[in-house]
């Protein structure tokens, strides 16, 4: 059995990773951290968890963190990198669900995240966790960047036209759509609910902090620059992402279906991608609560861009089931363990 931390475990992160942990066949989550909620009872705070997790919050320890055999970090940026070098030393793995280590280059990182990097030797040790790409890196890395929510559903629609260079990388358009879980559990003005229902709305048009992100992991699939426009927006629902991708065609003789088949044989190996039939559409309702990614190719009017379709749940494949489902990998577990699931219907 694995000896599983989580510092974070109040957010809504934390919480979906105590959900899906608990019945996994081959982890035992024994620490869990809050600073605010020191010593009360995890389903006292989370009555969803009653008879599932008998432990109590603690204020992060690393020293007691480093017993366990993996430490999952459901924090706000810039806290995992203050304890993660400790933790490496001591030999206990970590998956931080943070943009810590997601950015390679640490200036970069700095330019979006307004900190400085305290620990840019680490950071060039971490595997950027998205196991459709890096599933070997990932096998025997000690230190795992989880995927954005957004960059998630994105790369997964845009990566295999961009490695079969189908698509003219310079140009690629992508307008994305997050429910309102995806700001986290802290109260803010903007998240209330009569300030979001019955509405929707663009937000970091200028520049979103996932952009980079994105970038960067679509220029290892495309071997060269890419040229992102990403414009996310808040959906008036709790859980869920729905990102509409558009792409130049580099040679517009290629047939839909090829395109298809191809995206079928990419991910003909991945549990948790599902290349849907042509004609289909994806919908954030038919992933709530699984750790899958549906996916859907079109081309309007037979003309020459690409629109591809994808639906995630920001908190499962965005989040706490990705990092699982890294830790089955590092671990030697099956891939899905405890990310069986299906879709909560309705
Ligand atoms: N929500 C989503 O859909 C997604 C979130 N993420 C990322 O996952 C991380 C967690 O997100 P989410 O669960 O939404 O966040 P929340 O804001 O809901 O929760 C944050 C948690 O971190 C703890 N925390 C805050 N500051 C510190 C600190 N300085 N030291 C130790 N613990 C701290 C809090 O507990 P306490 O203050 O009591 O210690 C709380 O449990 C974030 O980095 C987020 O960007 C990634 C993908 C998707
Ligand atoms: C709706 C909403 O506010 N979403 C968040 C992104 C979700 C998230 O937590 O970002 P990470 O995946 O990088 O951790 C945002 O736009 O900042």
């Amino acid at each position: 059995m694995l000896k599983v931390g989580i510092v974070g475990g109040t957010g809504y992160t934390g919480v979906e990773l105590l959900r899906l942990l608990s019945t996994h066949a081959e982890a035992e989550v024994v620490m869990i951290t809050s600073r605010a909620e020191e010593g009360v009872s995890v389903d006292e705070l989370f009555p969803s968890l009653r008879g599932a997790m008998d432990l109590r919050f603690s204020t992060p320890d690393v020293k007691l963190l480093a017993t366990c055999d993996v430490v999952f970090f459901a924090t706000p940026h810039n806290v995992a990198m203050n304890m993660v070098p400790e933790l490496l030393a001591a030999g206990t793995r970590v998956i931080d669900l943070s943009a810590d280590f997601r950015i390679t280059d640490a200036d970069l990182w700095s330019k979006w995240y307004h900190e400085t990097h305290v620990c840019p030797d680490v950071l060039a040790t971490a595997v950027y966790g998205l196991p459709e790409r890096n599933a070997e890196k990932i096998r025997s890395a000690k230190l795992i960047a989880c995927p954005g929510c957004y960059p998630t559903a994105v790369q997964l629609g845009l990566i295999p036209l961009l490695e079969e260079k189908l698509v003219d990388p310079s140009r690629l358009i992508v307008s994305a759509a997050s429910g309102v879980s995806g700001a986290g559990r802290q109260a803010k003005i903007d998240n209330l609910f009569t300030e979001l229902s019955e509405s929707f709305k663009a937000y970091g048009v200028g520049g979103h902090r996932h952009l980079p992100e994105i970038e960067q992991e679509l220029a290892l699939a495309a071997k060269g620059p890419v040229g992102l426009t990403f414009t996310p927006h808040l959906l008036p629902q709790v859980r869920g992402i729905h990102a509409t991708m558009y792409a130049e065609m580099i040679d517009p003789a290629v047939p839909l279906d090829e395109i298809q088949f191809l995206f079928e044989k990419r991910y003909a190996d991945a549990p948790f991608v599902d290349v849907m039939h042509l004609g289909s559409t994806p919908q954030t309702r038919t992933v709530r609560g699984s750790n899958m990614c549906r996916i859907a190719l079109y081309r309007p009017q037979n003309r020459d861009t690409l629109v591809v379709l994808s639906a995630i749940d920001n908190l499962v494949k965005g989040a706490s089931g990705q990092a699982i489902q890294n830790m089955n990998l590092m671990f030697g577990l099956p891939e899905t363990m405890g990310l069986q699931g299906l879709a909560l219907m309705p």
